[in-house]
């Protein structure tokens, strides 16, 4: 199970900066709108030290974090859903994904033109973008509805649940808000809904593209968007993105914390950005930890041990038996898995167990 996001946004605001300080796998960015044509996609390692710690005592023969994808598309513009520009046809790339990571530029600069000509203006950039995002939907919805309502007229019980679930998304899209509003209390209903992967559906987190002297504080138009997204129940994070693409560049860690700590910031804008998917979309890690390799494993926040135990292998599941589960902080503080066991602090839990965050996990199982 591997985490997605899709980056949206107009051209121009940083996309492809923020994708390339997050990955790898290098976009190009540059100053001139729909730089981005084919979409970049970008996988990179879920950062968490818990793992380097417990190396250091286990002594692996490699260290496996989570990882996370990443796809940057073409920036849309007013129109998109309907063809303008190059965004529509990249929409089918980001329909997919788990989460929405929506970029507004917060910066200032009289050289990069925003789309339009107009001056900076985030709020409404958010809006040209959500516009076009439900516009798709509708499109997506009005695509499926006659048919399925004649279906149900016929006394079809599933095209019944379709019906209401395309029927409740089509209201509030038509009145210009998103899909992720609308909630279901049925499991058929909530299924069919999810499987519409509808854009406006999808959990989003706001990127403030702010100047290096923003970064630690953001700015008039950050504050805005903050206004905005604690209005919708949405998460918002402030990143300096081109000043994080330095960052990113430098070669040692020691020389990327000081150049953060100059900015007043504790962690990169990566870091916080993938902290704030997993928590946005209720993910958790738990590890393993052997001779051959520790390794982070990510689940859904409340998932029991044997559907964690799934997750590694479905054998494990299928023929679970029981857990150990050692604490992150026993482990640490004891020194060794013997340690641990010794002092009598290794949980033994069966099938109801919840995992949590961190936990070291040994799956006994038999297939
Ligand atoms: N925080 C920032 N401050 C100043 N300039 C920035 C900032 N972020 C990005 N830029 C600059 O803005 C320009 C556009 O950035 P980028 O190519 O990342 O945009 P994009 O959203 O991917 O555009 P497109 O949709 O055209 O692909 C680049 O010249 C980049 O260096
Ligand atoms: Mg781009």
């Amino acid at each position: 199970m591997s985490l997605k996001c899709g980056i949206v946004g107009l051209p121009n605001v940083g996309k492809s900066t923020l994708f390339n300080c997050l990955s790898s796998a290098k976009a190009q960015a540059a100053n001139f709108p729909f730089c981005t044509i084919e979409p970049n996609v970008g996988v990179i390692t879920v950062p968490d030290e818990r793992l380097t710690r417990l190396a250091e005592i286990v002594h692996p023969g490699r260290i496996v974090p989570a990882t996370c994808e990443i796809v940057d598309i073409a920036g849309l513009v007013k129109g998109a859903s309907k063809g303008e520009g190059l965004g529509n046809k990249f929409l089918g790339n980001i329909r997919e994904t788990d989460a929405i990571i929506h970029v507004l530029r917060c910066f200032d600069d009289d050289n990069i033109v925003r789309e339009g000509g107009a001056s900076v203006n985030p709020v409404e950039d958010k809006e040209i973008i959500d516009t076009e995002l439900q516009l798709k939907d509708l499109e997506t919805i009005d695509s499926q509805l006659a048919k399925q309502q004649k279906t149900a007229a016929a006394g079809n019980k599933d095209a019944k649940v379709a019906v209401s679930v395309l029927e409740a998304y089509r209201e509030v899209l038509i009145q210009g808000k998103n899909a992720r509003t609308v909630e279901f209390d049925s499991k058929d209903e909530q299924k069919f809904a999810h499987d519409l992967f509808l854009l406006t559906a999808k959990p989003v987190l706001y990127v403030c593209n702010v100047d290096e002297s923003s970064a630690k504080e953001g700015n008039e138009y950050s504050r805005k968007i903050e206004e905005i997204a604690k209005a919708e129940n949405a998460e918002m994070l402030i990143i300096a993105a081109k000043t994080e693409e330095d960052i990113a560049s430098l070669e040692t860690y020691e020389d990327k914390q000081m150049f953060l700590e100059e900015l007043g910031l504790e962690e990169s804008g990566v870091n916080r950005l993938i902290k704030k998917a997993y928590s946005l979309l209720n993910l958790e890690t738990f590890i393993t930890a052997g001779e051959m390799e520790v390794k982070a494993w990510t689940y859904h926040k409340g998932w029991k041990a044997p559907q964690c135990a799934g997750v590694i292998h479905t054998d494990f599941e299928k023929g679970f038996i029981r857990a150990e589960v050692i604490k992150y902080n026993d482990y640490i503080q004891y020194g060794s898995e013997a340690a641990v066991r010794e002092a009598g602090k290794m949980g033994i839990e069966g099938k109801e167990y919840v995992v949590q965050d961190g936990d070291i996990m040994h799956f006994r199982f038999n297939v």
